[in-house]
C-alpha cells in the first residue's frame, strides 16, 4: 500500500472540526450513515460488479456492459430485500459508478407513473411484473418536433368504441417519439403520452401503457418501429431511442385511468386537474435539485484535493512551489462552488420532504399546493442545475490540464450532468413557469389575499418596497446572515415587482398578453432567477439553526456566509439598483470574501472529505483520498488501448510504406 500524500494528511490534522459529525448530519443521521455505507460496500465488494474501464470500450460495449449490471442489480436487490426507494438508489448509483444507465427511466419514471396515475386495478395489473422486470418501461413524451411545448404533441390514441382499444399512430415525421432514454434496445413498454381522441373530440394529453417489443422474442411488436438514435456528447449507457407507431391497438384497460378515464361507450370523465398527467415530470425535477449537489460535491471533492496536493509555481521567491490551494484566485473559484455545493444539499433534501409532503395532500384529494410545488421544483431544477453545470467546468479547469483527462473523472461528471438543463424542462422554459407563477402571487398579493409557503414575502409589499440608501441606514449587515437572508428578500421582491411592471407596461400598449410575456421574457426569467437565490439562501440559513455540534456550526456558518456574499457580488446591479447596497458596501464585501476564503481554507480538504465519496463512487485519479495523483495517473495511462503494442500497427500500414515512397 502506497503512504498517503503527506501534503493531504497535514490538511486533514488541520481541520477544526469532525467530518464524520458533518457527514451524519448530511446524510439525516449516524444510522443514515452506517447504512448508506453498507449498501455501497455490498456493491464495491462484489465481484460481479467489478469493471472494466468505461474508457476503453466502445459504445455497444459500455450499453452491454451496463445491461449486465442493471440485470444484475435487479437480482441482487431483490435478494438483499431492498426495496426502499432511498435506497435502492444509493445501489443503483453506486453499481453504476454515477453514470446514467438503461434501466433508468423504467425505475424513475415508468414505475413512479404507474404507481402516481395507474388506477388500483392497473396497478394489480402492471406494478408487480414491472417491478419484477417482465416489464421494463420507459416514459415517452418527447417527439422529433416537441420537447417544451407538450400541448402540441401529435402523436394521437383514437377510442374505437366497437373493440374497446384505443389506436396509437405518430401520424407526422415530427411526431415520432424521441429521446427516451432505454426505449432504443431495453424497454419492452412504453408510456406513451398522446393526444386523446373520443367520440370525435379530443381531450389533450394522456397516458398510455404501449407494449412496443414482444414479451417473448423482444422482437418489435406489428406497427411499431423502434431503434437508437444514435451517439450523444454523453449517455454512452442509455439507448435513448425513436418510436414511431402505426395504427397500434392497445386495450381500453392502458390508459392510465386514476384520475381522467373513457368509459367503455368512449365517454370522457374529466381529471380533477389536468396538470396530474404532468406529475412524474415534478418528482424528476424535485430530484434533480438533489443531483445538482452531487454532481458538484464530486467536482468540488476532486479539485480541492488535487489543489491540496498539486504545487506549482512560486508564491515567494527562495521558498518551496505553494500547494496550488493557497493562491487567492484558486480559493476564489473552488470555495464559492464548495458553499453552493452544500446549500445545494440542503435544498435537495427540503426538495424532497416538499415533494412528498404535498404529493400526501394530493393524494388525499387536495391539489391546492400543486401550483407552488410545480413552481418550486421547476425554479430550483433550473436555477441548481445551471450553476452546478457551470461549476463542474470551472473545477476541471482548476486542475489545469489533467482536468481534461478522462480519468480526473470531471469530462463524465460535466457529460452526464449536463442534460440536466435541458431534459425534465428545458431551463429557461422551467425559470419562465415559476416565473408565471410568481405574476399570479404578485397580482394577489396587491389585492389583498394573503399567501403562504416560499412566496409569502409578496404579502408585505409596501414593507418591501426599497427605499433610497441616502434616506436610510443601510439595510444590509455584511456580517450577519440573517440581514443577507433580508436583502436577497427584498431583492427577489423587487425583481418580482419590476417583471409585473414590464408586463403591465407592455400590455399599456395595447399588444397581446402573449407578446407582452414574451417582450418581458429577460425580466421574467431574472425574477425567477432571484426567488430561487432567496430560497436557496434561506434554507441555508435555516440549516444552521439545526445544527447543535459547535464546530460545525462555525464551519458551515462560514460557507453560509460566503454563499450569499459571492450572490451578491455576481448580483450587484441589482442589490444596488434596488437601493440594498451602497458602493462603499461593495468593497467591503470584498474584503470580506477574502477574509473568508482564509478562515475557510484549513477545512477545505475536511469539507469535501465530508461528502464521503469512497474513491470507488468518485472515480477519479485526482480526486483520490490518498492524495497520489501522480503514481495511478501513470498507471491509468498505461492501460490506454493505444499502449497494448509498443509499436501501433498504423506505423505498419501507413508511416512506414510512406517513408519507403519519399
Ligand atoms: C415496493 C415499493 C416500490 C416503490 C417503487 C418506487 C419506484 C422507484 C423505485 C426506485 C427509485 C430509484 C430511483 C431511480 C432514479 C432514476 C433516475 C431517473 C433519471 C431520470 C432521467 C430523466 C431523463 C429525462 C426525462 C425527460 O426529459 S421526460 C420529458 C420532460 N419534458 C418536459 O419536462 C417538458 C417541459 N414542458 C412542460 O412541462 C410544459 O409543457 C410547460 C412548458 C410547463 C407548458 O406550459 P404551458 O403553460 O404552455 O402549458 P399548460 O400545459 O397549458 O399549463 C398551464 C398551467 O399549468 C401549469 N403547469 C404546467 N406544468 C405543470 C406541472 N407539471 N404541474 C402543475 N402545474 C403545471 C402552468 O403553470 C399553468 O398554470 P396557470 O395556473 O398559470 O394556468
Ligand atoms: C439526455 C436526454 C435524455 C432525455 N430523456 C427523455 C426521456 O426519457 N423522455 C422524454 O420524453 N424526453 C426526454 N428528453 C427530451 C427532453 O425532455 C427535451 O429535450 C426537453 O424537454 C427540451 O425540449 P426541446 O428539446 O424540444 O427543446 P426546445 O423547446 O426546442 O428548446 C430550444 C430552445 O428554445 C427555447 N424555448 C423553447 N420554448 C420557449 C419558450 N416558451 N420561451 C422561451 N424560450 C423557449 C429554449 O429555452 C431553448 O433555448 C431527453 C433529452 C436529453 C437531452
Amino acid at each position: 500500500l502506497a503512504a498517503m500524500n503527506p501534503d493531504i494528511c497535514r490538511e486533514r490534522e488541520n481541520a477544526t472540526f469532525n467530518t464524520e459529525t458533518l457527514t451524519n448530519m448530511l446524510d439525516g443521521s449516524a444510522e443514515k450513515t452506517r447504512r448508506r455505507r453498507e449498501i455501497e460496500s455490498l456493491v464495491i465488494n462484489d465481484p460481479d460488479f467489478q469493471h472494466d474501464d468505461p474508457n476503453f470500450m466502445s459504445r455497444s460495449e459500455r450499453y452491454d456492459a451496463a445491461v449486465k449490471k442493471s440485470s444484475q442489480m435487479i437480482m441482487k436487490l431483490r435478494d438483499y430485500g431492498i426495496s426502499d426507494p432511498e435506497e435502492i438508489y444509493f445501489y443503483k448509483r453506486c453499481v453504476h459508478r454515477g453514470f446514467s444507465e438503461p434501466l433508468d427511466l423504467h425505475l424513475g419514471m415508468f414505475l413512479t407513473t404507474l404507481l402516481n396515475q395507474a388506477s388500483p386495478t392497473q396497478l394489480d395489473t402492471f406494478f408487480t411484473p414491472a417491478w419484477n422486470l417482465e416489464i421494463v418501461g420507459t416514459y415517452a413524451q418527447t417527439e422529433l418536433g416537441h420537447g417544451t411545448h407538450i400541448r402540441k404533441l401529435e402523436t394521437t390514441a383514437t377510442y374505437d368504441p366497437s373493440t374497446q382499444e384505443f389506436v396509437l399512430n405518430c401520424p407526422t415525421v415530427s411526431s415520432i417519439k424521441w429521446w427516451p432514454g432505454g426505449l432504443g434496445k431495453t424497454s419492452n413498454h412504453a408510456i406513451v403520452l398522446a393526444q386523446l381522441y373520443t367520440l370525435g373530440k379530443c381531450h389533450g394529453l394522456h397516458a398510455f401503457i404501449v407494449p412496443i417489443r414482444c414479451m417473448k422474442t423482444h422482437q418489435p411488436l406489428p406497427g411499431v418501429t423502434v431503434g437508437d438514435i444514435g451517439p450523444k456528447f454523453g449517455f454512452e449507457e442509455v439507448d435513448n431511442g425513436y418510436l414511431k407507431l402505426e395504427n397500434v391497438r392497445i386495450p381500453r384497460e392502458n390508459m392510465l385511468m386514476k384520475y381522467a378515464q373513457v368509459e367503455p361507450d368512449g365517454s370522457y370523465l374529466k381529471p380533477p386537474s389536468d396538470k396530474l398527467t404532468y406529475g412524474t415530470m415534478v418528482f424528476i425535477r424535485a430530484m434533480i435539485v438533489g443531483e445538482s449537489a452531487r454532481a458538484l460535491s464530486k467536482s468540488c471533492t476532486i479539485a480541492i484535493r488535487y489543489s491540496a496536493v498539486r504545487h506549482q509555481s512560486e508564491l515567494r521567491p527562495g521558498e518551496p512551489e505553494p500547494q496550488i490551494l493557497d493562491y487567492q484566485a484558486q480559493q476564489y473559484k473552488l470555495f464559492p462552488l464548495l458553499a453552493a455545493a452544500y446549500a445545494f444539499t440542503f435544498v435537495g433534501q427540503y426538495m424532497s420532504d416538499t415533494y412528498h409532503r404535498i404529493t400526501g395532500h394530493i393524494n388525499q384529494g387536495d391539489f391546492s399546493q400543486l401550483p407552488e410545488l410545480h413552481a418550486l421544483a421547476a425554479g430550483l431544477k433550473a436555477f441548481t442545475t445551471w450553476t452546478a453545470n457551470a461549476g463542474i467546468e470551472v473545477c476541471r479547469m482548476a486542475c489545469g490540464g489533467h482536468g481534461y483527462l478522462c480519468c480526473s473523472g470531471l469530462p463524465d461528471i460535466y457529460v452526464t450532468f449536463t442534460p440536466t438543463c435541458t431534459y425534465e424542462g428545458e431551463n429557461t422554459v422551467m425559470m419562465l413557469q415559476t416565473a408565471r407563477f410568481l405574476v399570479k402571487c404578485y397580482r394577489q398579493a396587491r389585492e389583498g389575499q394573503q399567501l403562504s409557503g416560499t412566496v409569502s414575502y409578496l404579502n408585505e409589499q409596501q414593507r418591501l418596497q426599497p427605499q433610497p440608501v441616502s434616506s436610510r441606514p443601510t439595510v444590509v449587515n455584511i456580517n450577519d446572515l440573517a440581514s443577507l437572508v433580508e436583502a436577497y428578500k427584498l431583492r427577489a421582491a423587487k425583481l418580482v415587482e419590476v417583471a409585473a411592471k414590464s408586463l403591465q407596461g407592455e400590455l399599456q400598449r395595447s399588444i397581446s398578453q402573449e407578446d407582452a410575456w414574451n417582450n418581458s421574457s429577460i425580466e421574467l426569467v431574472r425574477a425567477s432567477d432571484a426567488h430561487c437565490h432567496y430560497v436557496v439562501v434561506e434554507l441555508f440559513a435555516a440549516k444552521l439553526s439545526e445544527i447543535s455540534d459547535t464546530a460545525v456550526h462555525s464551519v458551515l456558518n462560514t460557507l453560509a456566509l460566503l454563499y450569499a456574499l459571492h450572490g451578491i457580488t455576481l448580483n450587484s446591479g441589482d442589490f444596488l439598483q434596488a437601493g440594498l447596497l451602497s458602493v462603499p458596501q461593495l468593497s467591503q464585501i470584498t474584503q470580506r470574501i477574502k477574509a473568508l476564503l482564509v478562515e475557510i481554507r484549513p477545512n477545505a480538504v475536511a469539507l469535501v472529505d465530508s461528502f464521503d465519496y469512497n474513491d470507488e463512487m468518485l472515480n477519479s485519479v485526482l480526486g483520490r483520498y490518498d492524495g497520489n495523483v501522480y503514481e495511478s495517473m501513470f498507471e491509468w495511462a498505461k492501460r490506454s488501448p493505444l499502449n497494448r503494442t509498443e509499436v501501433h500497427e498504423s506505423y505498419y500500414k501507413y508511416m512506414k510504406p510512406l517513408r519507403s515512397k519519399l
